[in-house]
Parts: C-alpha cells; sequence; structure tokens
C-alpha cells in the first residue's frame, strides 16, 4: 500500500520582467494514504495547484521532495526553473491521473476514443484499451456513448469522459484541479456523487481543489486549509461528511445538519481571516 508523501516542499517561481520571484510554497509537509481523499481549499492564490501540479510532476520543487511509494516524484526542474522550455515535459506517470476543469478532450476522437487515448499512446493493445475504456465508461454512466463525438455532450458528460480517461492506466491517485467548477449547480452535485462512488469502489488516493466550502466539506475525509502566499497548510480537518451523504443520498440533508453549518463557518472564518491578512 504507498503513501505519498510531501517533505518540506517549497516552490519558487522565477521573477518575471523585472518583478520578484514568487514564493508560492513554503515548507509544504503533507502524506496522503490509500482510501484518503483529500480537498484544498484556500483564497485564490494561495498555492492550490501548485501543489497539485508538484504531485503530477509537472514541475520540481525548489526545496524539498516527494515520494509515491519508494519512487521519487522528480518533476519536471526546467520548467520550474524557467529554462530549457522547448524539451519534453514528461508529466505524471501512470500512477497518477490528472482531471482539470477544461476536460481537455480531442474534439476530433468519439468518446471511447478519447477515454482509451492514453493507453493507445503507451502502446496497449486494442482489444485491452477498449476493454478498459468501456469498463471506466461504464463506472462514469456512459456506457450508451461510446460513440457520441465531445461536442455531442453537455459539459457534465464530457467531464465524466474526463474522469473516466484519468481512471483508465488504473492510477492510485487521482488530481482533480477544480474539476467541477464550470457547471452548473445541479450538474455539479451529481458529479459530486459520482466522485465518490468512484472514490469507494476504487479506494484510490484523491487530492481534489476546490473553492466552494461545502463541495469540500462533502468530499473529503481530510481537508486541508492553505494561507496566502507564501502557500502553507495552515489548517487540517479531519470529517466523515461523505460518509453520511453516502449513507443517506441526501446532500441537502447532510449540509444542513448542525454539525455541517458549522463546521462550514469555522472553515469560511479561516479563509476569510486569511484573505483579510493578506489584503
Ligand atoms: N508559472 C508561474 N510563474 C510565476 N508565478 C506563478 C506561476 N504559477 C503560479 N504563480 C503564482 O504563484 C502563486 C500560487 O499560484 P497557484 O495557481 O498555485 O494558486 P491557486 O491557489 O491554485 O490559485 P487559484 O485558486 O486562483 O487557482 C500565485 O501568486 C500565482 O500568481
Amino acid at each position: 500500500m504507498n503513501t505519498l508523501e510531501i517533505h518540506d516542499v517549497s516552490v519558487v517561481y522565477p521573477a518575471a520582467q523585472g518583478g520578484d520571484p514568487v514564493t508560492a510554497l513554503s515548507e509544504v509537509n503533507l502524506n496522503i494514504e490509500q482510501g484518503d481523499f483529500v480537498v484544498a481549499l484556500g483564497a485564490s492564490g494561495c498555492g492550490k495547484t501548485t501543489l497539485l501540479n508538484l504531485i503530477a510532476g509537472f514541475i520540481a520543487p525548489t526545496k524539498g521532495y516527494l515520494t509515491l511509494g519508494s519512487s521519487p516524484i522528480e518533476g519536471y526542474p526546467r520548467v520550474a526553473c524557467g529554462l530549457d522550455i522547448g524539451d519534453e515535459i514528461v508529466g505524471p506517470g501512470a500512477d497518477r491521473g490528472v482531471v482539470f476543469q477544461k476536460h481537455a478532450l480531442l474534439p476530433w476522437l468519439n468518446v471511447i476514443e478519447n477515454t482509451e487515448f492514453g493507453l493507445k499512446l503507451q502502446g496497449v493493445d486494442k482489444q485491452e484499451r477498449r476493454e478498459r475504456a468501456a469498463s471506466y465508461l461504464k463506472l462514469v454512466g456512459l456506457e450508451d456513448f461510446h460513440q457520441h463525438k465531445v461536442y455531442q455532450l453537455s459539459g457534465g458528460m464530457q467531464q465524466r469522459v474526463g474522469i473516466a480517461r484519468a481512471l483508465t492506466n488504473n492510477p492510485e491517485m487521482l488530481l482533480l484541479d477544480e474539476p467541477l467548477g464550470a457547471l452548473d449547480a445541479l450538474t455539479r452535485e451529481s458529479l459530486q456523487e459520482l466522485l465518490l462512488d468512484v472514490w469507494r469502489e476504487t479506494n484510490k488516493m484523491m487530492f481534489f481543489i476546490t473553492h466552494s466550502v461545502d463541495e469540500a466539506l462533502l468530499l473529503a475525509t481530510r481537508l486541508i486549509v492553505m494561507s496566502p502566499r507564501p502557500g502553507r497548510i495552515t489548517h487540517e480537518f479531519k470529517i466523515d461528511f461523505n460518509q453520511q451523504f453516502l449513507d443517506c443520498r441526501d446532500a441537502r440533508k447532510v449540509k444542513s445538519s448542525e454539525a455541517f453549518i458549522a463546521m462550514r463557518e469555522q472553515v469560511l472564518a479561516i479563509i476569510h481571516g486569511d484573505e483579510a491578512a493578506a489584503a
């Protein structure tokens, strides 16, 4: 059973056009175990995406290091320090799947071709990649849409394809950067439920970024709150509203409970306090 370990990680972006270097993260430590659903909250610019990009291996830390199991996550230092931009970006290994707010699907491919795309790049043979893609499309409720083109799908369905695609490698960890931010409220709720079902079914590590406190409270087993620049993890809460939701399937009931409302107030006070301090 692998653990993601983040040790004393700092990220400093180089100065651009005469400005100062930006310390986006400072001395961040975090361990994520199998089955953890970690949600990161914090004011805009506190370094949430930087942290996700580090875990994905899109960038490398300026200080500190990350490991997944016994393997280092090496990232791509030359991107972080602004050199050798022409080189190939290595991106996450097969053990980490990434879902972005913009699903980045390929419009000329149909749903199953988009879902199996990563497997095709890895040279997995057609029958196997079709089977794997089909099983994850079933998991996200798109078993009847294999042949549809991306533009024939709603935003929520496109995001389901993005989730299925990230799962096809059977990664140990899913990294989700505001994946539901562009969706209407009802679609967003149904995708929250889907993500909890996927998490419960697969027991994967999840690292999820959102600006919505309600969404964070509903999804997380561990909620981390980050401070404005330089980004640090200032608070962590272990919560189980997601289990309550999975038991009753009634988000409104969970969100109207005294415990949920009290936790929402506590978290909002931290974030608003941070924003005021930053201003
Ligand atoms: N490539 C870069 N070069 C220079 N500064 C950067 C770069 N990427 C991010 N930053 C800065 O680093 C800080 C953290 O950015 P990051 O995107 O990680 O924050 P965030 O919490 O995800 O923000 P948001 O909630 O607005 O998406 C910000 O001040 C941002 O402007």
